[in-house]
């Protein structure tokens, strides 16, 4: 399975904020976004999942029966989508029908909802309502979402904010686990991530995006 994007180009207000943005992303691989506030990550992450249908350029999951990207991606961004009255085990209940796919292989690969909050770190704490937690404890739960349904691309929009050194690596982890099942992951975010296997996409205003050295993988773009 392949996430190919071709030649994305995103304008609004008549201003264009990136264009001929293009790569080819393979499973077990993912790619970091980085660039100063306002560059446009989110908006390319947001493009990638489908949120803005009048973008140009083409995004397809190559090698994979999904009709859009957005059917077999997870997409975290800023929010955490929670509800903050209803417990943790309720939100996570909600994400795993709601994301329920009719495909043997999604049901086989996805977590309960106690193994989800485990797998995060926050066992016991299921009966909370998702207000009562702290900032930190919330993004984890929001990742605990990522879990309780299997999605081969995963899209994250600062992933890490609010977390600790420790749930850095937590989240580390549990994305390592993710590629290493053949999943794909796209990351936009200011912090160092402790990732192997990343390609890197740097989007700067008026200057063309730099790329990895050495990336073996075609990943071009510019701002
Ligand atoms: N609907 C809109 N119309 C016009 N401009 C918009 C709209 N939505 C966002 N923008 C602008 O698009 C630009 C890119 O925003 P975006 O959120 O993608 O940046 P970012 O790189 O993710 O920033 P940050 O690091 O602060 O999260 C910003 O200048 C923002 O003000």
């Amino acid at each position: 399975m392949r996430l190919v994007a071709d030649n994305l180009c995103v304008a609004r207000s008549g201003q264009i904020f990136f264009s001929g943005i293009s790569f080819s992303l393979g499973a077990g691989e993912a790619l970091v976004v980085s660039g100063p506030n306002g560059v446009g990550k989110s908006t390319l992450l947001r493009v990638l999942a489908g949120l803005l249908p009048d973008a140009e350029g083409s995004v397809c999951l190559e090698g994979a029966d999904y009709e859009t990207v957005a059917e077999g991606a997870h997409y975290l961004g800023h929010r955490n989508g929670m509800k903050r009255e209803l417990t943790v085990r309720e939100n996570l209940e909600f994400w795993r029908d709601f994301m329920a796919s009719g495909e043997d292989g999604h049901r086989k690969r996805r977590a309960s909802v106690l193994e989800a909050i485990k797998a995060v770190g926050l066992d016991g704490i299921d009966y909370l309502p998702f207000g009562y937690l702290s900032a930190g404890q919330q993004r984890r739960i929001a990742m605990a979402r990522l879990l309780v349904s299997h999605r081969p691309l995963w899209i994250l929009d600062e992933p890490t904010s609010a977390l600790d050194v420790r749930s850095q690596e937590m989240f580390a982890g549990l994305v390592a686990d993710h590629l290493g099942k053949g999943g794909l992951a796209v990351v936009a975010t200011h912090h160092a991530l402790r990732l192997k296997n990343v390609r890197s996409l740097v989007l700067q205003p008026d200057a063309e995006a730099s790329l990895d050295a050495g990336d073996p993988f075609a990943v071009e773009a510019s701002v």
